[in-house]
């Protein structure tokens, strides 16, 4: 492995001689206000560019700033040359594009010739900013400039008299309303006192006001300490300049050792009013301040920035064009995967955080409590469908979560275990994420919800079988409209329900042959089941589960519509069986949708019935199956991913007359998925 080159970094980098301030007061302090804004992305953004922006680009740019809410843009370097001179001109020239509380700030160097013609690049601006920069020091004045302490003082103070002399002193200036800002270049590299020194010059060579204070702008150009210092930098500055009351105190920090965002919250806690910086921190090197970051993480804490970052989707479509750099994906708030969940325990904290809200029927203001999430991603525009994404490294609830949000369908945890599993060993093969449109279509698929490969319901009426009345004489019925309620008799009144049975008589088309069958239970199920009987499908039920769905999805139960709203019949049932099958230890999932909530059940009972014959393609029905452990799977099935659930012997436990059970005890339970019912392997209803 390779050694660093340096046994001992001491001797070429030296330690950052941090300010003795015994009394600090920031620490303190907490972050409870908005600071000035200014965004300097057509700037100092722009200058770090491979290929800086072009005046279409710069264009489209400033007018996103402006509706974001930015209040002071820092549009360009005029003296740099033709390209920011003539965007400059645009914007003060063409009318209706510079809102009137928008400020326009420029930047140029200490160079009478440079300083003029930045201000006649503003000519016909209602508010522009002149800043000015000059660096403090040592090392740049040394090597940059050849300047001493006092060269540098005596420069920026003229400079600052001349740019008065051409704004705020020259009534033909052109501006209506001038500002001055002046910047101590590397502020963060020199001597306190020093910069105190040059500002006050500065400040008596402008004579600001209350009511139009200078700003000092106190950048860290090259980021070289940890924040605090930073943050005590600035509480000196801001405690030893006089007039305080006539200064605005700005932040310029750069991004060095990646603790940009952290300085300038700290030195704002120490006093500065103003942040500078660039969205999504483009800028020279590791870049400026990052302003989104800096403005949720007032939003987070409860504190509106001022800036509209509620369709932050649309933002980074322009400055990833503008910049030519994409925002990094793991970018604070904005990068693609902050509000993205891949691991199975985030999922299920996840989905479970969300399912609590539901429960409690929050609304988007109330307080956000979230397990993973500091923020509710619908705040920037971001959809809850891009929250859980599932991959191998994902777990049942976040395979639940996707199948509810594509297909409304709430999972009983069992399903969602089976499910899990078939989802999981379809990652490990794929070795890729799944899209949730593929996740639907497996589901879809592995429960038959579209095609049922082996049986269709082609008729059938369930009626009372009055035959099989064991007690008391019942009334005449008619068919019972929802498996989960007693029967409805021609009157109107309940059937003593306990007492009747139940008839199936229909026609199922199995593997393509009609076959009338007919069958009694307690309940439309389990009349079913021993119709199935007849044909030596022997199904026994282990758990039922059924809810409402408000909205019919796509493709769903055998008669999609392409995801249309059904306008009158927008409620549909979905009914979730859990199946042994005579001889079989495993278990299967059957999942019926449908208007009519006995159909449902039927289907999800055909459903579980066809994938125990489609584990065995070649099984013929009628058939008999073997008692056996265990259920072979054919590795192309859809279920051949599910484990198999061994139980005692394998000899089947309950039986189709569990099923009516089971009916009965959902008698009367208008929703089941509030009080859902199971049933043992003795076919007891619990
Ligand atoms: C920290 C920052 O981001 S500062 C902003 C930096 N942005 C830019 O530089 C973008 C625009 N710059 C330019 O287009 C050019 O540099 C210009 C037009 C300003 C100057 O171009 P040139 O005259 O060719 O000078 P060049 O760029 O080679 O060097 C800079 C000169 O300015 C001097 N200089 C640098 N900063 C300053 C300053 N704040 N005040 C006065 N002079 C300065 C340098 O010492 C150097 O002087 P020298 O030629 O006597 O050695
Ligand atoms: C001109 C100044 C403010 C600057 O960009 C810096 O110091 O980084």
């Amino acid at each position: 492995m390779a050694k660093m080159r340096l046994k001992d970094p001491s001797k070429k980098y030296r330690r950052f001689k941090p300010l003795d301030i015994p009394n600090r007061q920031w620490p303190s302090k907490t972050l409870d206000k908005v600071p000035r804004w200014l965004a300097t992305d057509l700037r100092d953004g722009n200058q770090s560019l491979v290929d800086p922006m072009d005046g279409e680009q710069k264009f489209r740019y400033f007018q996103m700033l402006v509706k974001l809410g930015y209040k002071e843009i820092e549009i360009s370097y005029p003296s740099s040359g033709a390209t920011d001179f003539d965007f400059t001109r645009r914007l003060v020239t063409t009318p209706g594009v510079v809102p009137n509380d928008v400020w326009l700030q420029v930047l140029s160097p200490c160079r009478k010739e440079l300083i003029k013609r930045t201000v006649e690049s503003l000519k016909g601006a209602k508010k522009a900013i002149l800043h000015l920069y000059l660096a403090t020091s040592p090392c740049f004045q040394q090597i940059v400039f050849g300047m001493d302490n006092e060269q540098s003082m005596a420069l920026a103070v003229e400079c600052t008299k001349y740019a008065r002399s051409i704004t705020k002193d020259d009534p033909n200036s052109g501006v209506e309303e001038w500002a001055y800002e002046f910047s101590p270049e590397t502020f963060s590299d020199s001597d306190p006192e020093f910069v105190l020194k040059v500002c006050e010059g500065v400040k008596a060579a402008w004579e600001p006001s209350v009511e139009n204070p200078i700003i000092f702008n106190l950048p860290a150009t090259v980021e070289m300490s940890t924040p605090n210092v930073y943050a005590d930098q600035i509480e000196f500055f801001c405690t030893k300049i006089s007039e305080r009351e006539k200064i605005s105190v700005s932040l310029h920090p750069h991004n060095d050792r990646g603790c940009a965002v952290a300085a300038a919250e700290l030195a704002q806690m120490a006093g500065a009013d103003r942040v500078e910086g660039t969205l999504f921190g483009n800028g020279e090197r590791t870049g400026n301040v990052d302003l989104v970051t800096l403005a949720l993480n007032l939003y987070t804490q409860g504190i509106h920035p001022g800036i509209d970052f509620s369709d932050l989707n649309s933002v980074i479509d322009v400055v990833e064009t503008s910049n030519k750099i994409p925002v990094h994906p793991r970018q604070p708030y904005g990068g693609q995967l902050v509000v993205c969940a891949f691991s199975g325990s985030h999922q299920d904290a996840i989905k479970k955080g969300f399912q609590a809200r539901e429960t409690a029927g929050a609304t988007s203001t109330d307080p956000w409590v979230m397990p993973y999430l500091p923020l509710d991603p619908e705040d920037i525009g971001r959809t809850y469908e891009a929250i859980i994404r599932v991959n191998s490294q994902s777990g049942k609830g976040g395979v639940a979560w996707i199948i509810k949000r594509t297909l409304q369908l709430d999972l009983p945890r069992g399903l969602q275990v089976a499910f899990s599993k078939i989802v999981q060993r379809e990652t490990d093969m794929l070795g890729r994420e799944m899209l949730p449109n593929e996740i639907k279509d497996l589901f879809t698929e592995a429960y038959h919800l579209n095609r049922n490969p082996r049986f269709s319901l082609i008729d059938y009426n369930i009626t009372t079988d009055r035959s099989s009345t064991t007690t008391a004489a019942a009334p005449p019925t008619t068919v019972t409209t929802d498996a989960s309620k007693p029967a409805q008799t021609t009157s109107g009144k309940t059937a003593p329900s306990r007492n009747l049975l139940r008839k199936f008589d229909g026609v199922i088309e199995i593997d393509g042959t009609e076959h009338h069958l007919t069958g009694s239970g307690n309940g439309a199920l389990s009349a079913l089941a021993h119709a199935l009987n007849n044909l030596g499908i022997d199904i026994d039920i282990a758990d039922y589960k059924e809810h409402s769905i408000e909205k019919r999805g796509a493709g769903v139960g055998g008669e999609g519509e392409g995801g249309k709203e059904r306008k009158g019949r927008d409620t549909q049932a979905a009914t979730f069986i859990e199946c042994t099958a005579m001889g079989q230890a495993q278990k299967v999932w059957g999942v019926g949708i449908h208007e009519d909530v006995v159909q449902s059940s039927l289907f999800a009972l055909l459903g579980a019935a066809s994938s125990f014959l489609s584990s065995r393609p070649s099984t013929p029905v009628p058939f008999r199956p073997k008692r056996s452990n265990t259920l072979d799977m054919e590795p192309s099935s859809p279920l051949s991913g599910v484990q198999v659930e061994c139980e005692g012997n394998g000899a089947p436990k309950g039986s189709a007359d569990a099923v009516g059970k089971l009916e009965k005890a959902a008698e009367g339970t208008e929703k089941v998925n509030d009080g859902a019912v199971a049933v043992n392997g003795d076919g007891e209803a619990h």
